[in-house]
């Protein structure tokens, strides 16, 4: 494809003419990646200044660059813009072709995942080719692939689009997360849906505050999904308000689920013992629903799931149906081992204040003697989030036990102790493997143990290392090995 091509009627760079007319081969956001004939697409970070590897990036071939207008640029093409990001994706939405014919996009706190693979799921049930992309990598229905981040970066994405359409997927969900919308991860490709699931503290180490936390997640609602687009909003949270004006601002169609929904009212949920039964008014009738996991949070995910397939074409009867077979979402309650006196010990991704409420709440039902919560938080994250986790955890739970989740470049100590300040009561473990033990060595046979915070990741990354740890493998082997914990983060 030229560049001319490319800018056209996006950005009145003033090319000289064989510049336009250059072929291009790619795109690239790091200088490392570049090939002759790719655009570069340099961009002020977090960390360092994209713009310092211009030159760099002309040495190994770049035939032009997307920067903002003060940046420096000799021997390329200037695509000079105040937004570099946002031109770079559209140009790069541009040249990343097929695209999926439908596309829906999850933001919120917490659920995107959960309710990205439900709506895989149900699609897939629907006789329907879809993938998804988030936390979990690009899914299908045949593999997945890890992508590291929960949005990945625009070209990473556009490329697995484009690719997923090339070999047929027609329906496809990704989750944006704020991170993702406020850098312009995921722009450029026609977004029937948007989906929003709820909105809680996370993140204000890089948004600042809630009212700017909102306003990332705004963009998807604002400007991400196309003009005519559906927004499906779970109603019952503090910010659906908020989240449905903006919708209706825009003119978008409002599709909203759960008790203050209209679309997809819950009338009820009653617990049972493998699942829970949902009551859910729609166009006028009452429907039974049996769904096969536990926890109010799944229902919510799920309805909001249901509704992004309802406004891509699906039929009521058939979504319906098709929710009481979903499968449960790996890391998300997963029941990971029972011990040898009997206590379930379930493996989920709550990492948040809220997200440790709604786990440990879909638990409670469940309990006869103690619940026992095992959870820590992520170094160079938000810290105002770790006391507010350990008030909640040792509130709702019987006994809560503090140990490292990820500590990355911080002191595991201070992040635990951060956490211990709002958590009355709570042991201190640090090891984690060593806490699992420990729980699973307390636990009577009508106790449950909830080990949170990791869900499926497969590392606990300390410094810039990566050690291998999964919890639902190490669950089990304490469980086997029920008389010690065996101590393999010696370093910690
Ligand atoms: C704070 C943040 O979001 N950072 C992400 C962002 O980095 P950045 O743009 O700030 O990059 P930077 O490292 O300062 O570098 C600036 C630019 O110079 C380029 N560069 C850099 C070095 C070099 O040698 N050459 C070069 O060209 C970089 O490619 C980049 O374009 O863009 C990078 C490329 O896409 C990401 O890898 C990086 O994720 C970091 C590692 C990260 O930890 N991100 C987390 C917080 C994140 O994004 N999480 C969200 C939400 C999680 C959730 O709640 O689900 C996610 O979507 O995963
Ligand atoms: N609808 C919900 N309401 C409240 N808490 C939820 C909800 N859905 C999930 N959670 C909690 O959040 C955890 C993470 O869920 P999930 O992975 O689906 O969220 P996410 O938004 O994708 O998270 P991330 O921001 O890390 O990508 C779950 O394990 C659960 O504890
Ligand atoms: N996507 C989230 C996941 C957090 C999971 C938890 N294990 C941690 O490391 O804090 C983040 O990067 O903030
Ligand atoms: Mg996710």
């Amino acid at each position: 494809m030229k560049l001319s091509a490319l800018i056209a009627g996006l950005n009145d760079a003033a090319l000289e003419s064989e510049e336009g007319e250059a072929h291009v081969t790619g795109f690239a956001i790091d200088h490392r990646k570049i090939a002759q004939g790719n655009i570069f697409g340099a961009f002020q970070g977090a960390k360092v200044n994209g713009e310092d590897f211009i030159e760099a990036a002309i040495g190994a071939g770049a035939i032009a660059i997307v920067a903002h207008p003060n940046a420096e640029v000799e021997g390329a093409a200037h695509i000079a813009d105040i937004e570099p990001r946002r031109v770079f994706a559209l140009m790069a939405a541009r040249y990343f072709t097929p695209k999926p014919q439908y596309v829906a996009a999850v933001t919120g706190t917490n659920g995107k995942t959960s309710t990205a693979e439900m709506t895989r799921q149900l699609w897939r049930m629907a006789g329907l080719n879809s993938a998804s992309i988030g936390t979990l990598g690009v899914t299908t229905a045949d593999e997945q692939v890890k992508t590291g981040l929960t949005t990945p970066d625009i070209v990473t994405f556009l490329s697995n689009m484009s690719g997923l359409a090339r070999e047929g997927v027609s329906h496809a969900i990704f989750e944006a997360s704020s991170h993702g919308l406020s850098q312009y991860r995921t722009e450029g490709l026609p977004v029937q849906v948007g989906v929003f699931t709820n909105l809680s503290r996370d993140h204000l180490d890089y948004h600042g505050d809630m009212d700017r936390y909102f306003e990332a997640k705004m963009r998807l609602f604002d400007e991400v999904v196309d003009d005519g687009g559906t927004a499906v909003v779970w109603a019952d949270d503090d910010w659906s308000g908020p989240v449905i004006k903006r919708a209706m601002d825009r003119g978008l169609n409002l599709f909203t689920v759960g008790e203050q929904g209209t679309s997809l009212r819950l009338l009820s949920r009653t617990p049972t013992q493998l699942g829970q039964v949902l009551m859910v008014k729609a166009q006028g009738n009452t429907h039974r629903i049996s769904l096969p996991l536990i926890g109010a949070y799944q229902a919510a995910n799920i309805l909001c799931a249901a509704g992004a397939v309802l406004a891509t074409g699906g039929e009521l009867e058939d979504v319906f149906d098709h929710m009481q077979r979903v499968q449960p979402v790996r890391g998300r309650l997963e029941r990971a081992v029972i011990t040898k006196i009997g206590a379930p010990v379930y493996v989920d991704y709550a990492h948040t204040p809220d997200g440790l409420r709604a786990a440990i709440d879909a638990l409670r039902p469940h309990v006869k003697g103690k619940l026992i919560t095992i959870f820590g938080a992520g170094g160079d994250r938000d810290k105002g989030k770790r006391p507010e986790m350990g008030k909640v955890a040792a509130q709702l739970s019987d006994i809560a036990i503090v140990t490292d989740d990820n500590p990355r470049g911080e002191d595991p100590a201070a992040i635990r102790a951060d956490i211990m300040a709002g958590a009355k009561d709570a042991t201190e473990v640090g090891d984690r493997r060593a806490a699992i033990a420990h729980a699973i060595a307390l636990a009577g046979a009508d106790d449950i143990i909830l080990l949170a915070g990791k869900g499926h990741e497969q590392g606990q990354i300390i410094g810039d290392r990566v050690i291998p740890f999964d919890d639902v493998e190490v669950a089990r082997e304490c469980a086997r090995d029920a008389n010690g914990a065996r101590q393999s983060e010696t370093a910690i």
